[in-house]
């Protein structure tokens, strides 16, 4: 693995903003439908899951709004910060932690203006530093990069390089992975210097009861492999 305590490396575990290294959950409407969100989302935390977004293209607005909520207090209960997908205004009205912006989502600078200081904003920056230099200058608290994989989710996602994240790691901000991840590949965008896996179908796919036990196998990726990883959730099973 890489230096990854060299320059860049943020602070894991007392990092501002809550953000530590581990799995970072995405839901998905398509494989998790209302009734199935809230129990999905528990076992990811049971799971050891570190950061969760709520990421909904096609539930109206009331109802995105409910379940943004809900999730906010379950997520809030666990300690673990919840992102929205795309909408600052609903990451604020449901007490959210922060947003996730892509490419062609509103700016960071707005998204920060009606958050606050406080909010986690992440950004998509596909496979490009020049995206990632932006977001820094403009604040983001991550930098995700992606596709590594073939995405079921997300297949015309630009893809990208694992050697990408490495270079990443000098904006001294947490690198992020997605795209196609899932417990068999995902070591890999470990060593090569990932400190976040953000994962939808790896996890959330398939069938639910084994969603505890695939955010485990995914935490344990992070312990065996992450040199700042630390977890208080029991590895047994
Ligand atoms: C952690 C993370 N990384 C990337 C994305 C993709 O964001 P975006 O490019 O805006 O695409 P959509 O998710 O909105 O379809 C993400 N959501 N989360
Ligand atoms: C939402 C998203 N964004 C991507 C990017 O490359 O920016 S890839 C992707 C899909 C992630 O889902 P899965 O884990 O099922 O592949
Ligand atoms: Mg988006």
């Amino acid at each position: 693995m890489g230096d990854l305590g060299s320059p860049g490396t943020f602070n894991a575990g007392t990092t501002a903003k809550g953000l530590r290294p581990g799995l970072y959950a995405i839901t998905d409407s398509q494989l998790l439908p209302a009734g199935k969100l809230m129990a999905a989302v528990e076992a990811a935390l049971r799971g050891g899951a570190v950061l969760v977004q709520y990421r909904d293209k096609k539930a109206p607005q009331p109802e995105r709004l409910r379940q943004a909520r809900d999730l906010a207090a379950l997520c809030n209960s666990a300690g673990v910060p919840l992102i929205i997908n795309d909408d600052a205004e609903l990451a604020r009205r449901c007490g959210a932690a922060g947003v996730h912006l892509g490419q062609s989502d509103s700016s960071l600078t707005e998204a920060r203006q009606q958050l606050g200081e406080h909010a986690i904003i992440g950004a998509t920056c596909h496979a490009d530093l020049a995206l990632a230099s932006s977001a820094d200058r403009d604040g983001a608290d991550y930098l995700a990069f992606g596709r590594f994989f073939s995405s079921n989710t997300k297949p015309n996602a630009p893809a990208a390089d694992t050697s990408v994240l490495a270079r990443a790691r000098h904006f001294g901000k947490p690198v992020t992975a997605i795209g196609g991840i899932t417990t068999d590949n995902g070591e890999l965008l470990i060593r090569a210097g990932a400190d976040l896996l953000a994962v939808v179908g790896g996890l959330f796919d398939g069938d639910p009861a084994a969603i505890e036990t695939r955010a485990r196998q995914f935490t344990r990726l992070f312990a065996a492999h992450h040199p700042l990883f630390s977890s208080s959730v029991h590895q047994e099973s």
